[in-house]
């Protein structure tokens, strides 16, 4: 296929808004500091913006599927008045442990599986090598990595960055706030 787009996957919890622990709820959505003037940079230099989430919190009963829903349409439509159309997002419902029968399976959509990236590679036809994961956690680097998405951003603004973590990335930033500044100083 022609003109394949390059896009940038973006873990939510930890990535895009403060991951106080399984967050639901609009009162406890706080987007991080530049995260949002970032993506609004990040779409005028020819991104698609794909959010891939784990949400075990809905194999593990804390939240239900419709209650992620409300939070994603009211994240959205916030991106959206801000001039940051989202082009993809994908979620991960699902834990192995979890009490919800439904949702308690072994899957291939949980980072550090690749299936959400692959679903997004698929359905908005994009250039995976051109393309970036920027996540908190290893899960997210690893994920990228067999995904084969080019280049593997670990963000400080979420968990704690311990070795092994940093290990699987390519590179470590404060924050998606730095990422526009250092793909134009990449490319220079
Ligand atoms: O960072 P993303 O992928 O957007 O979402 C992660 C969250 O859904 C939750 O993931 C859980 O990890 P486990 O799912 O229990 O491993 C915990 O780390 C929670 O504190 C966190 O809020
Ligand atoms: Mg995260
Ligand atoms: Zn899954």
């Amino acid at each position: 296929m022609t003109n394949k787009i390059p896009a940038i996957f973006l873990d939510r919890d930890g990535t895009i808004n403060i991951d106080h622990g399984f967050v639901h709820q609009i009162d406890d959505f706080q987007f991080i500091d530049g995260v949002i003037e970032a993506m609004q940079e990040l779409k005028k230099m020819g991104y698609a913006l794909v959010v891939v989430t784990n949400q075990s919190g809905i194999a593990r009963g804390k939240y239900t599927e419709d209650q992620f829903m409300q939070l994603t349409e009211w994240m959205d439509w916030s991106l959206a008045d801000r001039d940051v159309e989202l082009d993809g997002i994908y979620f991960c419902p699902h834990h192995p442990e979890g009490s919800v029968a439904e949702y308690a399976q072994v899957c291939d959509c949980r980072k550090p599986k690749p299936g959400m990236l692959l679903s997004g590679q698929e359905q908005l036809n994009i250039d995976m090598a051109a393309s970036y994961m920027v996540g908190d956690k290893r899960e997210d680097m690893l994920a990228a990595q067999a995904a084969g998405v080019g280049h593997k951003i670990l963000v400080r603004s979420g968990q704690p960055i311990d070795e092994t973590a940093q290990e699987t990335a390519d590179v470590v930033l404060n924050s998606l706030a730095e990422l526009p500044a250092f793909i134009k100083n990449a490319a220079k």
